[in-house]
């Protein structure tokens, strides 16, 4: 099986990918919509990306292209532990605090924000499209005086030398990512577990309506499903114009969900299921 992630090699998303397909033929792409685009023209079977994390929030891309720009259900997620270490050329080792730009992506940026503005005030910061091409970039310019931000194996993989291990503002620092394939998947999980299962929707309100939101959450609360996540998110038609993103804390059964979802269309609701799916943690 083709699993596509977001690469170059050794990001964080890597790291999941090998935790739940040891075995899958893995295939890097440079963006998050490329991944998914991947899915839809079948070059590979499936991919992972990332979709939120503990300190940052949501990763927007992800969840814009999988309900603007392409079809593809959600078939398993994985969260995985992320630890941000600062890292630089070998060249630049003793230097290093003389580095006048840190490069990473923006998430993993943000995630060392206090860092950054602590002991770095004022440096400058660029985005990437990954941590690891951040930790490429640098290796393929030597010349610049220059740091990264990422992992352990990414600092292995491109033979950067790490100067500041930990820099992410607060322990708990999880991203959680989701697998999308227009198949069903055959895990291989591998350093993880199965936690349990997950069913997300996607809900759009009838148009200003006093107490819609109400009574959407009133459909789950008397059938007693456990709302995991709520997120809003613009439909892009219009000022002011969202829907929500709904995780349901169970699977997708014959009675409950359906039952939910047939009542919010009643009340004037569209709504779309997102996937109904396994989801898996780190096993250390
Ligand atoms: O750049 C990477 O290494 C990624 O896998 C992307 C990503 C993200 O999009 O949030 C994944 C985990 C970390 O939170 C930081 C960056």
């Amino acid at each position: 099986m083709k699993v596509g992630y977001l690469g170059p090699k050794a990001t964080f998303t890597n790291i999941a990918v090998n935790k739940l397909f040891p075995d899958a033929e893995k295939l890097p792409f440079m963006t998050i919509p490329n991944c998914m685009d991947a899915v839809m023209q079948g070059e590979v079977e499936a991919a992972l990306v990332p979709v939120e994390n503990t300190l940052e929030g949501s990763v927007n891309i992800t969840l814009d292209y999988l309900i603007h720009e392409v079809d593809l259900p959600i078939k398993g997620e994985i969260t995985v532990p992320i630890k941000q270490h600062l890292m630089v050329h070998p060249n630049f080792k003793d230097s290093w605090k003389e580095a006048e730009t840190v490069y990473s992506h923006s998430h993993a940026i943000a995630q060392c924000h206090r860092f950054l503005h602590t002991e770095w005030n004022g440096i400058r910061c660029e985005n990437t499209t990954s941590t690891a091409r951040a930790a490429q970039f640098i290796k393929e310019n030597p010349e610049l005086k220059a740091a990264s931000i990422g992992n352990e194996l990414t600092a292995n993989e491109y033979g950067l030398e790490i100067v500041k291990r930990n820099i992410h503002d607060f322990d708990n620092n999880h991203t959680r990512f989701i697998i999308i394939s227009k198949n069903n998947i055959a895990y291989q999980p591998n350093e993880c577990k199965l936690v349990g299962h997950k069913t997300s929707l996607m809900v759009t309100l009838p148009a200003d309506e006093s107490g819609a939101l109400h009574q959407v959450l009133s459909a789950f609360a008397w059938r007693k499903l456990n709302l995991v996540k709520i997120e809003s998110r613009p439909t892009k038609t219009g000022l002011g114009n969202y829907f929500f993103i709904i995780d349901i804390d169970r699977e997708l059964d014959d009675v409950l969900i359906p039952g939910a979802m047939s009542e919010l269309e009643a009340i004037g609701c569209e709504v779309k299921l997102l996937g109904s799916y396994p989801f898996y943690t780190d096993a250390k």
